[in-house]
């Protein structure tokens, strides 16, 4: 069992029912499902893209990130799947995390206040910095990607 982080959190919208905070499904899920924060209803046609509201702002702990990723079977279901994947919260970031969409179907596409549109991610990060040199270090891979390992 890895012990759990603080995520500072502040809800960005009033609202009489506000929705419930992101959580973990199961006991060892990576990620924690954001909701839209819309009013009523949004209606994306096809090939349209919104940044959809989630109502939450974060303060990570330095060292973290959140990523937002989507959601396999919204993607399946619908057609619609995130345009940017995986979106990056970074730990400095105070604005509203949004999620960008892209309703890939044929079909326009109805979003519901409260409907799981991504899962949001908290991973640690490493700084990194160069370390510039005229030859890197020999590898089982070399220069072999993209599929270079057969199907
Ligand atoms: O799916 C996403 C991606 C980003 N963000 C927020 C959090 C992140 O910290 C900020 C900036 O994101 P990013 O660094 O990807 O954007 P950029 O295009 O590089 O803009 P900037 O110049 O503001 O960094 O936008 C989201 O809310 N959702």
């Amino acid at each position: 069992m890895t012990s759990s982080i603080t995520v500072m959190v502040r809800r960005v919208r009033a609202h009489p029912e506000p929705l419930p905070l992101p959580r973990y499904e199961t006991a060892l899920a990576s990620g924690m499902d954001l909701r839209a924060d819309i009013e009523g209803e949004l209606t994306l046609e096809p090939l349209d893209r919104v940044a959809v509201p989630t109502g939450l702002a974060l303060a990570l702990p330095p060292g973290y990130e959140a990523q937002v990723r989507p959601r396999s079977g919204l993607a399946l279901r619908h057609g619609i799947t995130l345009l940017i994947s995986p979106g990056t919260v970074d730990a400095d970031y105070r604005g509203e995390v949004k999620v960008l969409l892209v309703n890939l179907s044929r079909e326009p596409f109805t979003l519901k206040r409260g409907d799981r549109i991504a899962q949001l991610v908290v991973a640690p990060v490493s700084p990194a910095g160069w370390g510039e040199v005229e030859v890197l270090d020999a590898t089982e891979r070399g220069e072999g990607g993209f599929g270079s390992t057969g199907r």
